[in-house]
């Protein structure tokens, strides 16, 4: 369990802080040469969420099927966790996709996780939220990938609504799109550990890309969705 302080809040344990900072940091270009390894980003013609189209596709669902990498990219927001020095009680993945991040990040951390589904079930407790909490706990939202940052708004609201507070999010991937401006509405400070500019810079690295697409394809992305 994560330890108390005298004014009720929770951190993470010392010992925890301990190894997360002895331990080598993952590096941005050591997480990016482990994606495209995995085939994570795809160019072509694909649409989000928003309906926008976008012309470039970045799919972390696959590194559920590699423990390592997984376990990498969970890694790396735990290093930017324990650096940012974030204060919370519980963890909660965005659903479906960050949930595998979320467990482990849960894990690495010794802090708890809880579980927000996107629909209650008509069964059972009925419970939006699962897990064990108690009211007045803060949440630290993990997700994997963030385009207008809406579905970490979503999530927030329903937590809000068990009387949890949610004051920052991370994830491994900001799409640039909007999220952070977004989110601050929200009172939700958000944090990534990749960008798409990285992305689009390694693509270019690999000779996957010329910088005059990658300006073609910031320009794109944007544009109002
Ligand atoms: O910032 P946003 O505009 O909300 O977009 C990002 C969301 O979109 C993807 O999830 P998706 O809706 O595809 O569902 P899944 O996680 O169940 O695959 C992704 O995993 C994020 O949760």
């Amino acid at each position: 369990m994560t330890a108390a302080t005298a004014n009720g809040n929770h951190h993470i344990d010392d010992s925890v802080v301990m190894k997360v900072q002895t331990t080598s940091p993952i590096q941005e270009s050591t997480l990016f040469e482990e994606l495209y390894q995995m085939d994570c980003f795809r160019t072509g013609e694909f649409y989000l969420k928003s309906g926008q189209m976008t012309p470039i596709y970045i799919d972390l669902r696959r590194i559920m099927s590699s423990p390592r990498v997984l376990r990498m990219a969970a890694q790396a927001m735990c290093d930017k966790i324990v650096a940012k020095n974030l204060k919370f009680d519980y963890v909660v993945g965005v659903p479906y996709a960050a949930l595998p991040l979320a467990t482990l990040v849960s894990d690495i951390l010794n802090v708890p996780m809880l579980m927000k589904r996107k629909e209650a079930k008509a069964y059972g407790t009925k419970q939006l939220i699962e897990g064990v909490y108690q009211p007045g706990g803060t949440v630290l939202l993990v997700e994997d990938v963030v385009t207008s940052g809406e579905s970490i708004r979503e999530t927030a609201e329903a937590i809000r609504k068990e009387n949890l507070k949610v004051t920052d999010a991370i994830a491994v991937l900001d799409r640039q799109q909007g999220a952070v401006a977004n989110l601050a509405e929200d009172n939700l400070n958000f944090l990534s550990f990749l960008t798409m500019e990285g992305i689009l810079d390694g693509l270019i690295t690999k000779n996957e890309m010329t910088e005059e697409r990658k300006q073609q394809i910031i320009e794109h992305l944007a544009k109002p969705f």
